[in-house]
């Protein structure tokens, strides 16, 4: 028995990497009845007499799962956002930002198309990049498009991690992976539909070797609509509110109608970002008024 990862899954067969090599292998028939399916990314134990005919015996335990693509044990997300004005939104930046903290995976946010920015236009992208980092969020900015810079931020922040690519449509995710990896060629502005035509579209999903780490050659995205928690949680998600929030005067303070609350002194003070606060004011009111069954997982 060896252990590995699947590297690629294609019509029921599950390309399996391990000691430094490839195995096609398939998930044995019993899967099917127990509701298993294995996903690109997970760790697995398997049987292979030869490199060609290899199975499945257990899927390990998984630290995340995403669903588009889908891929286990994500651990890392390029959040790709295109920096124009007409494409660029503090409110679905933070968005995502919480769906990834909600999911436990590091979001690093990549600021795209800055090649079409004015200098001031740009300098004010610079800015809000600084409030990010503040935060505690990497945030990769280079003036030219896709230079040597940008790509190698991106590669070094892969190391180690297995990441997705995620971002609007049209963001500009495929570029970014198509920079990446040159020969990958996929068409940009076709990813999206491709995945629209619906849950049943088999798509080949691989993980590829992008310096030392692992990428998701499939972009990923989603609305965002909605996080699967509960109001009173969404501050755990906001890194910068979880440091202050020791200083409130009530514990399990949402920062909203409590008095002594130090995010809101923060607010004032203008540590905080007004649009951070405004997108978290947003955000609690949506989980609320969609009263969101909480479902712990764990
Ligand atoms: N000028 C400029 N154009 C870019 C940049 N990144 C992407 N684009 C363009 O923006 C359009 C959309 O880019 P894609 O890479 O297809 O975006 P995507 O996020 O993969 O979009 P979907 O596949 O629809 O999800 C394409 O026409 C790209 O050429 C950039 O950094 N600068
Ligand atoms: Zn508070």
């Amino acid at each position: 028995m060896k252990t590995g990862q699947i590297r690629q899954s294609l019509s029921g067969f599950y390309d399996v990497y391990a000691d430094g090599q490839l195995y096609r292998t398939r998930a044995r028939g019993n899967f099917r009845k127990r509701g298993i399916t294995p996903l690109v990314g997970d760790q697995v134990e398997f049987d292979a007499p030869t490199q060609q005919e290899g199975y499945i015996l257990k899927v390990l335990p998984r630290k995340t799962e995403l669903v588009r693509p889908p891929v286990a044990n994500v651990d890392l997300a390029i959040v790709v956002t295109a920096t124009t004005t007409q494409e660029f939104s503090t409110n679905l930046l933070d968005r995502q930002l919480v769906a990834l903290e909600v999911a436990g995976i590091q979001p690093v946010i990549y600021m795209a198309k800055t090649d079409l920015l004015s200098d001031e236009e740009f300098a004010a992208r610079q800015q809000l990049a600084n409030d990010y980092e503040q935060i505690g969020y990497q945030v990769i900015i280079e003036r030219a498009a896709f230079d040597a810079h940008a790509l190698a931020a991106v590669k070094a922040a892969l190391a180690g991690h297995v990441a997705v690519v995620m971002g609007q449509t049209g963001a500009g995710k495929s570029t970014l992976l198509n920079h990446l990896q040159p020969g990958l060629d996929l068409a940009t502005g076709e990813i999206s539909q491709a995945l629209n035509r619906g849950k049943h579209t088999t798509r080949k999903v691989s993980l590829i070797e992008i310096a030392d780490g692992l990428v998701a050659d499939t972009p990923g995205f989603s609305s965002y609509e909605v996080f699967d928690i509960a109001a009173n949680e969404l501050t755990h998600f906001f890194p910068e509110f979880v440091r202050l929030s020791v200083d409130c005067k009530y514990r399990g303070c949402v920062h909203i109608n409590e008095p002594k609350c130090a995010v809101k002194a923060a607010l004032a003070a203008g540590t905080v970002r007004q649009s951070r606060y405004d997108d978290y004011l947003q955000f609690y009111e949506t989980i609320k008024n969609k009263k969101v069954i909480y479902n712990k997982k764990k």
